[in-house]
């Protein structure tokens, strides 16, 4: 059987993006040369915030050309205290979110080994949190519509306008569903807001339940506010499987739900393009954290099992058995006290973290 190569586009970015992409290629390499059937052949993009100051662009002119030779895109994370936010954002990750038909970003939450959910619940019991936040893309509240007018002035105008449409809402909405089915428990849960958004929230509502009926029998369904989303993900984290909700409402409760399962650092996320005409992206939920940047200390657990999920995406089922024991990899190292990071409660910094995945996936992860 002839080896497989993987081309892989880099975007390490800011801050800690740097560090993590650089630890989880060095992982990915080490993961490739164990199992010895495929690897890995990469194009670094000097994309960066930094760069952006130097030159006044994040991406050339074909920037969307670059990345679509590869066969996925792996992220770090954008975002520098010297550049206004929404300037970076817009003009490097959401832009390849919707150009390459990343509609779905998939955001699995459980409570690895040795991390410490601050939920006492939890702490007897680590499997009553296992979620799969499924967030749609490419539209809603992060589409990019509005606009602002006298912008300094006292009389200063701006909108933000949140778009749904039936077919961006139908096709997060059967994602989700065929997410749910897959999964032991069978369980979706939507949420909303259509109580006080009376327009888009409405639709979303409503394209879920034409889809539900498809599903019917098959996997179980219901609808949260997502206000008493946040009161449920703490008070009731086992009632919960598969959650489907917007761009915006997802992106916080992502967040929420990595700080219930132990840290932000180990949460990992998939932009995918379902159709695969498009490279799916990979990258841990966080950004480039400034306030730890340059130390050397961040957690790349996210980062790595990110890299896990870009596997499994990349073997199209053949190489499910790969990722599942790159995670036994990665858990046997977070569950011991002295290869744990800061935010995890240890003292080892990301290098060393780095070096016992490594070791662990010579072990671990051989044929
Ligand atoms: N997809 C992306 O590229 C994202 C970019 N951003 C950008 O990142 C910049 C910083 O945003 P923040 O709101 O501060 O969020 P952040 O996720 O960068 O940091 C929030 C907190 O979590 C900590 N943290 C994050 N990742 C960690 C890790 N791997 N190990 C240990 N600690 C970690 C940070 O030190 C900080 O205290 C902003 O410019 C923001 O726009 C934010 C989120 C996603
Ligand atoms: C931008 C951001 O915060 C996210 O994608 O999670
Ligand atoms: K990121
Ligand atoms: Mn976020």
């Amino acid at each position: 059987m002839s080896k497989q190569t993987f081309k892989i586009a880099a975007i390490p970015g800011d801050g800690i993006g740097v560090d993590i992409t650089q630890a989880a290629i060095r992982v990915l390499d080490t993961l490739a040369h164990v199992n010895g059937t495929f690897s890995f052949e990469y194009t670094n993009f000097d994309w960066s915030s930094k760069a952006y100051l130097e030159r006044g662009w994040y991406m050339p002119p074909d920037w969307e050309e670059q990345l679509k030779k590869h066969d996925a895109i792996y992220f770090g994370a954008v975002g520098w205290p010297s550049v206004p936010d929404h300037i970076s954002l817009w003009q490097m990750i959401l832009p390849i979110r919707q150009r390459c038909n990343q509609y779905v970003n998939v955001r699995p939450t459980r409570i690895l080994k040795g991390t410490h959910p601050p939920l006492a619940q939890l702490q007897g019991k680590p499997s009553d949190l296992d979620w799969v936040i499924v967030r749609e893309n490419s539209e809603g509240e992060y589409a990019g519509q509005g606009g602002t007018t006298h912008g300094h002035e006292a009389n200063a105008v701006a909108t933000e306008l949140a778009i749904f449409t039936r077919v961006g809402i139908e096709r997060i909405m059967r994602f989700a569903f065929e997410t749910a089915k897959l999964r032991p428990r069978k369980k979706l849960t939507m949420v909303t807001k259509s109580n006080a958004q009376r327009h888009g929230m409405v639709l979303w509502d409503t394209v879920f339940y034409e889809v539900a009926k498809e599903y019917d029998g098959v996997v179980e369904y219901d609808k949260m506010l997502v206000d008493a989303m946040t009161v449920r993900m703490v008070n009731k984290p086992e009632s919960m499987d598969t959650i489907v909700a917007t761009n915006l409402h997802a992106d916080i409760l992502s967040d929420l739900a990595a700080a219930l399962a132990g840290s932000i650092g180990i949460a990992p996320s998939s932009n995918l393009d379902p159709t695969r005409s498009c490279p799916s992206m990979f990258e841990p939920i966080h950004g480039s954290a400034p306030d730890i940047a340059g130390k050397g200390i961040a957690n790349p657990v996210g980062a790595f099992w990110s890299a896990a999920e870009m596997v499994r995406w990349l073997g199209k089922g053949q190489l499910d058995e790969v990722a599942d024991k790159f995670m036994v990899a990665i858990e046997n190292v977070t569950g011991q006290p002295e290869t744990r990071t800061k935010d995890m409660g240890g003292s080892a910094n990301t290098e060393q973290v780095t070096e016992a995945v490594c070791k662990e996936i010579e072990k671990v992860c051989g044929r």
